[in-house]
């Protein structure tokens, strides 16, 4: 019989001090539930007496932001938390060590980050994170190469595949990306000033076509090990360090998925500074350091994912000269349409982004969706012929002029 039941505070406090050689035994221990995301709940346990603390996170049977009648599997908390382990064997210091994870329970223990701040937070308030693109480029070509057919034994990868099977959470992106925000979906949330904008986008079939095409993609390129939902509230930051958290939607897809939902993030809060900042030339500045690490995340990935495969690939065929080439320059589009997809689901479906949604006036808010629906529908268009990161970033920029 299943011991499965979510944790209460007090009860995640008796786990804790059950658990070998973390506390000591006259811990003085506390638990807050920070869960702030919209499924899992997330206890933070401190010692005052030794200082240390760690995290529990637990899933829920359900999706927390919309209630019991949207249940989940709990194995995505497996899934999680086996990810969270290859991801810190390829990229040791970018992840939160998992100290253990509980079956029954559906509870991983992993290594408290609240020296981070969360990267969305952060950037709303105007930071910058000057590694940052350097750190995040290194995770996408450290995991998606060696986790793919041309970093790993072929044999294995099949088989780790099976481990990553994660069909209630890709069902949740399958609907809310590449689905509802396409149609008069009830899980849509339209802000009423740009309902018109919403509405043209579903007419135009041109958009629709392209995001046939990236379902598609999502739904059957087994390429790599993707973490699945990384936004910038799925990483923690500081000037100095990057580390990445929650990939619970974990699953063998197209590698620029993870990429473009990076790079979609960034240019969220590129449409949202004006919210944000009232200063002009400050928010230029801002606007330019966001578009400067567009290009650099790219810039990066790709430095390092050739050097990689010209070193390490175990994929003979894959060494004929102008293979790489080829697929590089399909990364690239794969990357522009799911970037433009990841956008334009954060402006009128479930589950927006703060930095965007919390703007307080109606007006600059509005503006600041119009810009978003125009760069993520223009990018989705485009995606087929670009050919060159800074195609992204140009656009974005006449989006923001067009649009101020
Ligand atoms: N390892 C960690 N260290 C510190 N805080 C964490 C950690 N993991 C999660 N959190 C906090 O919990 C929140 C929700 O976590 P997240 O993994 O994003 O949950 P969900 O899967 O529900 O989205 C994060 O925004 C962060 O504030
Ligand atoms: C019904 S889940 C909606 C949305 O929430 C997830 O994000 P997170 O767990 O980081 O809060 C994911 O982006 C899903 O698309």
């Amino acid at each position: 019989m299943s011991h499965y039941h979510p944790l209460t505070e007090q009860e995640a406090i008796d786990y804790a001090r059950r658990l070998p050689d973390v506390f000591p035994s006259n811990a003085e221990l506390s638990s807050r539930e920070i869960g702030d995301g919209n499924l899992n709940l997330v206890f933070h346990i401190t010692d005052s007496v030794s200082g240390r603390s760690l995290i529990l996170k637990q899933a829920l049977p359900y999706a927390k932001v919309v209630g019991e009648s949207w249940p989940l599997s709990l194995d995505r908390s497996r899934i999680e938390s086996e990810a969270l382990v290859v991801q810190e064997a390829l990229c040791p210091g970018l992840v939160p060590h998992v100290y253990t994870y509980d079956t029954e329970l559906a509870l991983t223990v992993m290594e408290d980050l609240s020296d981070h701040v969360i990267m969305r937070r952060g950037l709303v308030e105007g930071n910058r994170y000057p590694l940052f693109a350097e750190h995040i480029g290194h995770f996408l070509a450290h995991t998606l190469f060696y986790t793919s057919d041309w970093g790993m034994n072929q044999q294995e990868k099949k088989e780790r595949l099976g481990r990553f099977i994660n069909p209630d959470l890709c069902k949740i992106t399958e609907d809310l990306i590449f689905d509802d925000p396409y149609r008069d979906a009830e899980t849509n949330n339209i802000h009423e000033p740009i309902r018109p904008d919403v509405e043209k986008l579903w007419a135009d079939q041109e958009l629709l076509l392209e995001v046939a095409f990236l379902r598609e993609k999502f739904l059957t390129h087994a390429q790599a090990l993707l973490h699945g939902d990384l936004h910038t509230g799925s990483i923690f930051v500081t000037p100095e360090s990057t580390k990445v958290i929650d990939p619970e939607f974990a699953y063998y897809g197209p590698m620029g998925f993870d990429i473009g939902a990076v790079l979609a993030n960034l240019l969220l809060n590129y449409c949202g500074q004006a919210g944000w900042k009232s200063d002009q030339a400050d928010l230029e500045s801002f606007r330019n350091y966001l578009l400067e690490t567009v290009e650099a995340v790219w810039t990066r990935f790709e430095q390092e994912f050739r050097a990689l495969w010209e070193e390490k690939t175990v994929d003979r065929m894959a060494r004929t000269p102008g293979f790489l080439d080829s697929f590089l320059a399909r990364l690239l589009q794969d990357t522009f349409g799911f970037t433009g997809a990841k956008m334009v689901r954060r402006i009128h479906g479930l589950a927006q982004v703060a930095d965007i949604n919390r703007i307080e006036d109606a007006g600059v808010r509005a503006v600041a969706e119009r810009t978003a629906l125009h760069i993520g529908t223009a990018l989705i268009k485009h995606n087929r012929q670009a050919a060159d990161i800074k195609e992204m970033t140009d656009l974005a920029r006449r989006a923001v002029q067009l649009h101020s």
